[in-house]
């Protein structure tokens, strides 16, 4: 028989306290520290949001030129990371090169005390974009890429100059610049549960790091800006993917984008990323990635009452922003490692080990068999 799933997955149970962020309370729905996120996805840089989690405050202008120059004197990575993530092939997941680049780094720049943890989260800050895109350009172009990009100040820019080794489009970089601030925290999601649990036996920031992109990494959380795009691409028009919609439905297949563990009727970070990916398909002169993602949107919600949840539209505003489908949930770590290591700290500062119970279902009693004996 089925399992009554109503209270699963501690839907619906308080596993914690935090001052980090609150998500379907207030304001639009979202807040960082307080702060709505339509406010500081408009006004922020990625940086002083950054700051803003890691810190506790957003910083003042000599606050945040002093963040800024630090993250660039941290952005080159060291020698043997470099060979190491050389020797992954192609064709690996992405994510598993972010899980290793992090891990790895975790082994030649070890936290070895608690008072460290504010420079090693700015260390992988700094240095996750570079991990992905020295992996990527040198697999796919046979490229060792410079890290550092002196000329280029913002994260989001860095990154756009590491992928295309050209200065950033003022717009894409803005663009990016609203991403990175709209996936940088998200309360007790599952990759930050996983995140906290592994903080709560006061493990290393490297390990806490490297476990929860394996979480970001399914397609029920992070992964889904990737199946997105891979379910919107054969789709030439509205109408095609209106009929492919329907016949995903009828057949119960998941729609990835669509829902979210909290939020009932919309994901305050959508509108936003829309908006943007509209601006970006008028740019790239797009003839229908745009229009087949709303009609998308129309059809989930008028058959579902489902609506786009963060990741949907991010789908095609990567994509006209030149950005290759497998590097879409690698953004997201070099976001979410904000709000990933705000949340180590602060189960570090009140610390109980992380260890709930669980409703025994296995046999009542069982008879040992001599191994000679079984079946
Ligand atoms: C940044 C992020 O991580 S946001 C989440 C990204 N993930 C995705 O986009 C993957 C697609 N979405 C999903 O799988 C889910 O909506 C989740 C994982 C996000 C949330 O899961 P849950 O909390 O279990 O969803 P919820 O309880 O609201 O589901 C209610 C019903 O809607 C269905 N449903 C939810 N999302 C979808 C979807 N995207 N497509 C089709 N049906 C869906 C569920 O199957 C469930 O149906 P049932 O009652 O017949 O079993
Ligand atoms: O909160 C969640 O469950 C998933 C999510 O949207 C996020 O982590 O950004």
């Amino acid at each position: 028989m089925a399992k009554e799933l109503s209270g699963a997955g501690l839907r619906g149970q308080s596993a914690g306290e935090t001052a980090l962020c609150t998500v379907g309370q207030t304001g639009s729905g979202l807040t960082y520290r307080g702060y709505d996120i339509e406010e500081l996805a408009e006004k922020a840089c990625f940086e002083e949001v950054a700051h803003l989690l890691l810190y506790g405050k957003l910083p003042n202008q000599t606050e945040l030129d002093h963040y800024k120059t630090k993250l660039m004197n941290l952005r080159e990575l060291p020698q043997a990371l470099k060979s190491c993530l050389e020797l992954i092939p192609k064709d690996a997941h992405p994510m598993d090169v972010m899980r290793t680049g992090c891990s790895f780094l975790g082994n030649v720049e070890t936290e070895t005390d608690f008072s460290q943890q504010q420079d090693v989260a700015d260390r992988l800050l700094a240095t996750l974009p570079a991990i992905i895109l020295y992996w990527y350009r040198f697999s796919h172009d046979g490229v060792r890429i410079d890290t550092l990009n002196p000329s280029v100040s913002s994260l989001a820019g860095h990154f756009l100059a590491m992928l295309h080794s050209d200065t950033p489009n003022p717009l894409h970089e803005k663009v990016m610049n609203a991403s990175l601030i709209l996936y940088a925290e998200h309360e007790f999601n599952a990759s930050t549960f996983t995140a906290r649990v592994c903080a709560s036996t006061l493990s290393d920031m490297h390990s806490c790091i490297t476990g929860g992109i394996g979480s970001l990494r399914g397609p029920l959380h992070g992964g889904a800006n990737e199946a997105a795009m891979d379910m919107i691409e054969p789709w030439q028009s509205a109408d095609e993917a209106e009929a492919a919609i329907l016949d995903k439905l009828v057949n119960k297949e998941k729609i990835m984008g669509f829902g979210h563990a909290i939020y009932r009727e919309r994901d305050p970070r959508n509108d936003i990323i829309k908006k943007w990916s509209k601006r970006l398909s008028e740019e790239v002169g797009d003839t229908h990635l745009y229009a087949v993602s709303e009609r998308c949107e129309a059809v989930m919600w008028r058959e579902k009452k489902l609506f786009c949840n963060a990741d949907f539209f991010h789908a095609s505003a990567y994509r006209f922003m030149g950005i290759p489908t497998k590097l879409f949930t690698p953004i997201f770590v070099c976001s979410r490692v904000t709000g990933w290591a705000s949340h180590v700290m602060e189960q570090r500062a009140n610390n109980r080990i992380i260890r709930p119970s669980a409703d025994y279902t296995g046999p009542e009693k069982a008879t040992w068999v001599d191994i000679a004996d079984r079946d």
